[in-house]
């Protein structure tokens, strides 16, 4: 009868413990570690953390419109600009009881990312954020990370891009072609180049197009907005671990529709091999993940559930940033007339009225200026999150394991120190000059693509994407800004027009 009244108490008695542990002893520890080094912040609180602060602030800015000129890093992440103003570049904040160090000095920055592939390593991800993209290139480490970079870097080596032209151009006419009769007649441009980026990462990673992606689109979509709002919320000890939330519940179920539908692509791809129909499986990233996937060599093979992960890692990741760009880009270019003049100028002076070609994309030198200065003020990401793994110098502080760091490419995008008093006005002129020159050789300054060997492998591609996309607007249409357009940026993983971007087009009297 004792043993019975005493093994619950036990029990009980040492969970007690190790929950006051790990939720109290151990934050404090840490906060008094990173204070007594100057890194001060908004004090830990038991289990939550700063979590019901963050919440509130982003509800707060949430229905807030801002202006064009305005700064947008109150909106986008209201709680690091608060507590940036209050505490300094560098600060501590906790998301439940786990530290986050923000920092926004450009040396800090530049060491933590130049050493992401050994030391300051990606964040872990929560359950959610694993349903969504774990697994893929993008939070993947180590040796499976190298193995999977190889790839993706072989799909975007020299010759691949230039075989995937002719499908970006064909996507694009295809959105053009729609866009007949539209003359006069208002555009939301956002929608469009969401169906646009779709086009283009199947035709061009997948050999397919968007009809047979749309529903892995719009589940990827989905789990986008339910792992973003899940970012600040608290997980609650022992409850969250036998209890499972409606978010998670959801994107379980998401995750395995995605893998069927992905499944179903691969096995077409499959079926054509088996069938005769085709004697290799092509040289797309498709293609080169499922020779992998079929390798002899076991060191060499990917698993299946690798390749689902990395099919949804480059859907997602080549759709809805080269979107974002593309949408915020033609936004600027409809309230800046003379940039938008500069920019046709230079492509019919480069193109006339011919479609787009690699070696003229490479000398398109206003648009260069125009994509930098808009990733500047709107770049898709805001944030790279790290984790400290175990007890590690960073320049002069000594950091405790178990922590992560939010380099802040938002904070640094935006420092006055490196852009002047209007750094939140559009001016391309700055990079007229080169990056290095605008950012007076300061690599951490400036680093959307973000930095060192986590830097993203779908650049280049992104880049002639958007150019290709661009000269062929351009060619064709004078853009203006509809009256009905109300700005307010908002981050669902990536930085989005919350209502679209509405624009008019009128046909160019460009000779070319
Ligand atoms: C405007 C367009 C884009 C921007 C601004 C952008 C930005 C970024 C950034 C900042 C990172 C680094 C993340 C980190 O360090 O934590 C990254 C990584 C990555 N990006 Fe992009 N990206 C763009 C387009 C693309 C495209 C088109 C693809 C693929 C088709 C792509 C695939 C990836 C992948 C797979 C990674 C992970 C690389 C690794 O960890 O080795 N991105 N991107």
């Amino acid at each position: 009868m004792k043993l019975l009244i005493l093994a619950p108490c036990c029990f009980f008695f040492i969970a007690l413990i190790k929950l006051l542990y790990d939720y109290l002893w151990i934050p404090l520890l840490i906060q008094h570690m990173l204070n007594s080094q100057g890194i001060r912040g908004p004090p830990y609180r038991f289990i939550h953390g700063n979590n019901k602060e963050v919440t509130k602030m982003k509800q707060n800015v949430l229905s807030k419109s801002v202006g064009l000129t305005d700064d947008l890093f109150p909106k986008v992440q209201p709680h690091i600009y608060t507590w940036t103003n209050r505490y300094g570049k560098n600060f501590v904040y906790w998301n439940g009881a786990r530290a986050e160090l923000v920092i926004s000095e450009p040396e800090l920055v530049k060491e933590v990312l130049k050493n992401s592939e050994q030391i300051f390593q990606k964040k872990k991800l929560s359950d959610i954020g694993r349903k969504f993209l774990g697994n893929g290139l993008i939070f993947i480490e180590g040796e499976k990370w190298a193995k999977h970079r190889k790839l993706a870097n072989h799909t975007f080596h020299g010759e691949s891009l230039k075989n995937m032209t002719p499908a970006i151009i064909a996507s694009v006419e295809t959105m053009l072609e729609k866009w007949k009769g539209q003359e006069g007649k208002e555009i939301e441009v956002y929608q469009e180049f969401r169906l646009l980026t779709s086009e283009v990462i199947s035709r061009t990673a997948f050999g397919s197009n968007y009809m047979e992606g749309e529903k892995i689109f719009a589940i990827l979509s989905k789990l986008t907005v339910i792992t973003s709002r899940n970012l600040s919320k608290t997980r609650i000890p022992l409850i969250s671990k036998l209890w499972k939330s409606a978010d998670l519940l959801e994107s379980e179920k998401l995750s395995k529709e995605i893998k069927d539908r992905v499944m179903k692509i691969v096995k077409k791809r499959e079926d054509k091999v088996v069938n005769g129909e085709a004697n290799s499986f092509r040289s797309d990233f498709l293609g080169l993940l499922l020779n992998a996937y079929h390798d002899s060599d076991e060191k060499n093979r990917l698993s299946l559930e690798d390749l689902v992960a990395e099919c949804k890692t480059f859907y997602f990741a080549g759709q809805e940033t080269v979107n974002s760009l593309l949408a915020w880009m033609v936004l600027h270019l409809a309230i800046h007339g003379d940039w938008q003049e500069k920019a046709r100028r230079e492509v019919i002076d480069i193109f006339g009225n011919q479609n787009p070609h690699l070696e003229g994309i490479a000398k398109l030198k206003i648009m260069t200026m125009i994509i930098n200065e808009t990733l500047r003020l709107y770049g898709p990401s805001n944030s790279l999150p790290r984790a400290v793994t175990r007890e590690v110098q960073l320049g002069k502080l000594l950091l405790p394991a178990n922590i992560d760091i939010l380099p802040l490419n938002i904070g640094l995008h935006r420092d006055r120190h490196f852009w002047g008093d209007d750094v939140h006005h559009f001016k391309p002129e700055r990079f007229a000059e080169g990056i290095a020159k605008a950012t007076n050789y300061t690599t951490a300054a400036f680093f959307p693509f973000g930095l060192g060997p986590r830097s993203c492998v779908g650049m280049t591609f992104a880049i002639i994407e958007t150019k290709v996309a661009l000269s062929m607007i351009l060619q064709r249409y004078t853009i203006t800004l509809s009256p009905a357009y109300v700005h307010s940026p908002i981050p669902i993983l990536t930085l989005r027009p919350q209502h679209g971007i509405q624009v008019i087009l009128e046909p160019t009297h460009s000779n070319a």
